[in-house]
């Protein structure tokens, strides 16, 4: 079964289109990157998923539930992060991620045992005393992955995660990231970074609101690099796009 599932979405600013028409179909257990250059429309895309902005124009099936006709029960099959830092940094870890599954209804041993297994799932259940504000940001964003995973959604939807980090922290996120899809997660992953992608990742390819491309990384790369081929499609690569 799909996870999601998304059909003719389209969504306006005034008189400005920020996606057009935007179809695609994503399985569990798969890291799929939605790649666009700034102004794609991936934010746009993420808030829609989110129902931070609603649209009359399409619809969007996460693991099989409307998200328009049943929003909490297609919420509850996600889990988000998002580009800004969302951590009470005067909190600990553990004290963050009990809050945040209060939030989501869950108290006592069940809240305790899924906050331990997502603390190890990111390998963080060593941090869990210290406060926030002592990690650096590497930690701080697997503690807020782990977070996003507390209520056991389907769905990872992480939105340009690794700005502001360094080469290392990046490249241990998505690792851990792709971790997670290889055990059945389906993950989400917008960037504009086309080293964060390996070759038999899904890609969406979203441009100026539009998808011009969905498969996987060594497929769209063909013969040259996947830089060379989303330049063809994009046109010339703005500074910070590397391969
Ligand atoms: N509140 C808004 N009002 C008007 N236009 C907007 C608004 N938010 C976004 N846009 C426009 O919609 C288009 C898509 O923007 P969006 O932020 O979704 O792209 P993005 O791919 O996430 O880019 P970035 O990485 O820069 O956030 C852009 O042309 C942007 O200027």
């Amino acid at each position: 079964m799909s996870t999601l599932r998304l059909e003719h979405i389209s969504y306006r600013y005034g008189a400005k289109t920020a996606l057009d028409n935007v179809s695609f179909v994503l399985e569990q257990g798969r890291f799929c990157a939605l790649l666009g250059l700034n102004g794609a429309g991936k934010s746009t895309l993420f808030s829609l998923l989110t129902r931070l902005l609603v649209t009359r124009e399409g619809t969007i099936h996460v693991a099989g539930h409307d998200l328009a006709r049943e929003p909490r029960a297609a919420l509850g099959k996600i889990g988000v992060v998002f580009q800004q830092q969302t951590l009470e940094l005067d909190l600990s870890v553990m004290q963050n991620l009990r809050y945040f599954a209060a939030l989501q209804g869950l108290s006592g041993r069940n809240a305790q045992r899924s906050i331990d297994a997502a603390l190890d799932r990111l390998g963080m259940r060593d941090r869990s005393g210290e406060k926030a504000r002592a990690l650096n940001g590497g930690h701080r964003r697997r503690m807020e992955i782990a977070r996003a995973l507390i209520h056991d959604p389907q769905v990872l939807l992480l939105d340009e995660a690794t700005v502001g980090l360094d080469t290392a922290a990046r490249q241990a996120i998505t690792a851990h990231v792709h971790d997670l899809a290889d055990n059945g997660l389906l993950v989400f992953w917008a960037t504009h970074l086309v080293d964060e992608i390996r070759a038999t990742d899904d890609v969406v390819v979203l441009h100026e609101g539009r998808v011009l491309a969905h498969d996987d990384a060594a497929t769209l790369a063909g013969d040259g690099s996947l830089l060379d081929a989303f330049i063809r499609m994009t046109g010339p690569a703005p500074e910070g796009v590397t391969a």
